[in-house]
């Protein structure tokens, strides 16, 4: 069980967070003091009676493969159990993170602005979009690692190593569910995918997200003391702020481990939003990113999620994108394409990943940047994602 220690609380005054959360929040709320929220649209509709898939990867391999493949073209999303990473490995990664957002703003600030990479409060990306959100952006790679973590803890090396270790055991598995999802396709090459993030110049990223609770006030510390208590005293939990707005992941698959606090929900269908519970807390949580939807010419679906505030309790994320090269082709095996019945042309024109991450920075978090790829056949009049 993760537990705070009291070093945390009061460091959390001078949180930006603080302000704005400290009343507390529900749906009619005032114009006023909704003026700086994101808010979840009223019209939406969720969904909880859909239960996504969680796939033990212990189980014998070929319904392992078969269990993969229709989930990942029925959501671009399911659960993993077994996956083999030690949760010795997790837990120290978590403590790192707990530890740097537990920090006085002030000295947070000192890995920011996030430009990509670094510390960003509110702010995501470059073209105005926000959420209550704080979070930390790294490059995977273990050299610029060790650069950006210099402003991140007082203890560099533990940091590192955390980062590291972590880094490399999710990379594993993700190249294990990218090898997985090749054979499921009957891809010859096995390694097609896997060997993209692999790649010693693989563009992967780590993001530790933050979302502090909406009940947090001085006087209630116990909210933040037990991160993984189920009840907070005298708090319905409602998620109804948007943490981080609806988006895709514009690389190849991600692999994202939470707190057991709920607030990620995919969108199968516009409109639709289902949670993911956070149980079993022991699971990944595995998301096709545009760039797979690519690579299986439009087989596996980028799944659209987003993640909400949990009104009393505090969420942190920590988030892998499997990236390839900045050089690297983007074309899908010609496997997936035949120009015999049934018809599946090439739906996408080949790319470099240094031409789609240009086209994701240039467009705001919610686009389908992905359909700006999109080959015109001679009877696509209407281009959607
Ligand atoms: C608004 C933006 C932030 C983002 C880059 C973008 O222009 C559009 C995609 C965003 C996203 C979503 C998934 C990942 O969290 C992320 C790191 C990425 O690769 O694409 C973020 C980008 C970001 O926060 O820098
Ligand atoms: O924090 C979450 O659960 C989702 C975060 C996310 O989608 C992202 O960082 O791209
Ligand atoms: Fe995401």
């Amino acid at each position: 069980m993760m537990i705070y220690t009291s070093s945390l609380i009061p460091s959390l005054h001078n949180s930006p967070f603080v302000p704005s959360l400290s009343s507390s929040y529900n749906n009619s709320s005032t114009s006023q003091e909704t003026s700086n929220m994101v808010l979840a649209a009223p019209s939406e509709k969720i969904q909880e009676n859909i239960k996504l898939p969680i796939i033990d990867l212990s189980l014998e391999k070929s319904q392992v493969l078969k269990l993969i493949v229709k989930a990942s073209e029925e959501f671009g999303f399911f659960k993993v159990i077994n996956h083999g990473v030690p949760e010795f490995v997790i837990k120290r990664m978590e403590d790192e993170s707990y530890s740097f957002f537990s920090k006085p703003f002030s000295q947070k600030q000192c890995a920011g602005p996030a430009n990509p990479y670094g510390y960003g409060c509110k702010n995501i990306g470059f073209n105005g979009d926000n959420g209550e959100v704080e979070y930390l952006l790294l490059h995977a790679n273990p050299l610029s690692i060790s650069q950006t973590s210099k402003n991140i803890s007082s203890d560099l090396i533990m940091f590192r190593c955390a980062v590291n270790e972590y880094v490399e055991a999710v990379r594993e598995l993700a190249c294990e569910i990218l090898e997985l999802m090749a054979q499921g396709l009957w891809i010859p090459d096995t390694s097609i995918f896997s060997n993209l993030i692999r790649d010693l110049h693989s563009d992967s990223l780590l993001r530790l997200n933050h979302y502090p609770s909406l009940s947090w006030t001085p006087h209630l510390h116990h909210h933040l003391v037990d991160h993984n208590s189920d009840t907070s005293p005298n708090c319905n939990s409602t998620l109804c702020k948007i943490g981080f707005g609806e988006h895709t992941d514009p690389q190849i698959l991600t692999i994202l481990r939470s707190n057991d606090v709920a607030g990620l929900q995919i969108s199968p269908q516009h409109g639709l939003w289902v949670p993911v519970s956070p149980h079993p807390c022991t699971a990944f949580s595995v998301f096709v990113g545009d760039t797979l939807q690519a690579l299986t010419n439009g087989r596996f679906k980028s799944v659209r999620h987003r993640a909400m505030v949990n009104s009393c309790k505090t969420r942190m994320s920590m988030v892998y994108f499997g990236a390839p090269s900045p050089n690297a082709r983007i074309c899908c095996p010609s496997e997936l394409v035949t120009t015999t019945t049934p018809h599946k042309p090439y739906l996408y024109r080949p790319f470099t990943w240094a031409e789609y991450k240009k086209a994701t920075y240039s467009r705001r978090l919610g686009d389908a940047r992905l359909q700006f790829f999109r080959l015109k056949s001679e009877n696509d009049e209407t281009i959607s994602e």
